[in-house]
């Protein structure tokens, strides 16, 4: 059922909701039990009217802070949980790395648990065995294979599980937050394998805390709040969004602090950009004047030369007086994954106090060491510093406020990567006997 990017779908649900009953004490489960007619849970919505299509051949990230209903949205979508109500329906074969521990028995051995998951996905015995050693290779656990699973360690567990689910080619995969278990070498294999299956036409559904593979992987991403879908976007805007409610939850001044969600047509950007829309935290006290970027003859410009010497300068206007605030800047890449960001504050210096009706402007000046391609800024302005760079307060939270294009430099070296590390190389020969 493998196929291109289109119009069918692998995954609908209609107004899905999940209702759990949360008993006080135990005791109470088994009073409603003697006692129907009474009630002794309290019932608590994990899931809360979700609509959500997903197309065949999509990936799509999953992020919300802890408790949103992440798990409970992948768990319906693998069946292992009934929705209290609402329709799901799954177009294919779901392959799902959930919670560690699900899908596999202790008491077998690998090798028993690894075929008893292929028929429960529905391979046949002849299918797992030409699978065999694909997974052994992957999993990479050596002898552990034919010892019970109990005596895995937990990174073994999700070698093993995570092997299976993606050597057995599912339709929709569905994999949370196994990535961070394991060792570096083994999460770039399983990036390196999730990117394949996208590219076969995989339909994955991924979560996350880490917003970076996010962006690496996904093309669209959905953020859950308290059990509600509140964003379904492009990763960049679902992420920016999140950040935002966490900078919101942090602010001493949460109740006032207002995100924005702007439209393409009243985005402040002055690039073309392609983004559908921008997430702008802007506080009354503040106005973010301008964003200009110079070149080292003070000219405005939009492209830079690798290795060259750029100007970010800021124009703040505080309308009220503050005693201690700190503003920085984030350099990101197209798909928004950050290159480099600070701020005064991680720089160590002081603006110092700021009167009301005053006009502040900031230059930022550095070396753009970057590969080349298209880069947004995103600028932040904050008030009252403290541990190892947070604040008190969020005033500015603004992105692609500009960009800017990185042309390669004829004269450097030829490289790739992200970032010219300068390398130098000292060589020396001496016969070998
Ligand atoms: N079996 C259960 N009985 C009662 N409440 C549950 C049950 N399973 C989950 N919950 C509650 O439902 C809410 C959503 O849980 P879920 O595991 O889906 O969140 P999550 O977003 O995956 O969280 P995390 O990031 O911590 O894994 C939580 O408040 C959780 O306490």
């Amino acid at each position: 059922m493998h196929g291109v990017m289109g119009d069918e779908l692998a995954i609908s649900l209609q107004n899905v909701s999940k209702c759990y009953k949360r008993y006080g004490r135990p005791v109470d489960k088994l009073k409603e039990v003697l006692l129907p007619t009474k009630n002794y849970a309290q019932e608590f919505w994990a899931l809360q009217n979700i609509d959500l299509e997903v197309h065949i051949g999509e990936t799509v990230g999953i992020i919300g802070q802890n408790g949103s209903g992440k798990s409970t949205l992948l768990q319906i979508i693998a069946r292992t949980l009934t929705p209290t109500t609402g329709n799901v329906l799954v177009n294919g074969r779901v392959s799902a790395l959930l919670e560690l521990g699900s899908g596999f028995n202790p008491e077998f051995t690998g090798r028993q648990n690894v075929f008893f998951n292929g028929r429960i996905l529905g391979l046949s015995q002849q299918d797992i065995e030409a699978k065999f050693n694909e997974i052994l290779a992957f999993a990479d656990i050596g002898d552990f294979i034919d010892q019970p699973v109990k005596t895995y360690s937990s990174g073994m567990f999700v070698r093993l599980a995570f092997a299976v689910a993606v050597c057995v080619n599912p339709d929709i995969l569905i994999v949370d937050e196994a990535l961070a278990v394991g060792d570096v070498y083994f999460q770039q294999k399983c990036y390196e394998r999730l990117r394949q299956l996208k590219d076969l036409g995989t339909t994955i559904l991924f979560v996350s805390h880490d917003s970076t593979s996010v962006y690496r992987l996904c093309t669209r991403a959905l953020l859950l709040e308290s059990g509600k879908l509140i964003l379904d976007n492009q990763p960049k805007q679902v992420i920016d969004l999140y950040e935002a409610n966490l900078l919101k939850k942090n602010d001493v001044d949460s109740k006032s602090l207002e995100i924005k969600i702007l439209s393409s047509s009243e985005s402040i950007s002055n690039s073309s950009n392609t983004f559908a829309n921008e997430v702008v935290i802007n506080q009354p006290e503040v106005d973010l004047k301008f964003v200009t970027l110079l070149d080292e003859n003070n000219q405005e410009i939009d492209s830079i030369i690798s290795e060259d010497k750029i100007e970010i300068s800021i124009g703040l206007l505080f309308l009220k007086s503050f005693d201690d605030p700190h503003a920085g800047f984030k350099i990101r890449n197209k798909t928004g994954e950050v290159v480099f960001e600070t701020n005064t504050y991680c720089m160590g210096i002081k603006i110092g106090k700021v009167e009301s009706n005053s006009f502040v402007n900031l230059r930022f000046n550095f070396y753009v060491p970057l590969i080349e391609g298209e880069y947004t800024i995103s600028v932040g302005l904050t008030d009252t510093g403290y541990g190892e760079g947070l604040f008190e307060r969020t005033l500015i939270y603004a992105h692609n406020v500009s960009a800017f294009k990185v042309l390669r430099n004829k004269n450097s070296i030829i490289w790739s990567g992200v970032v010219n590390l300068y390398p130098s190389l000292s060589i020396s020969k001496q016969a070998y006997v």
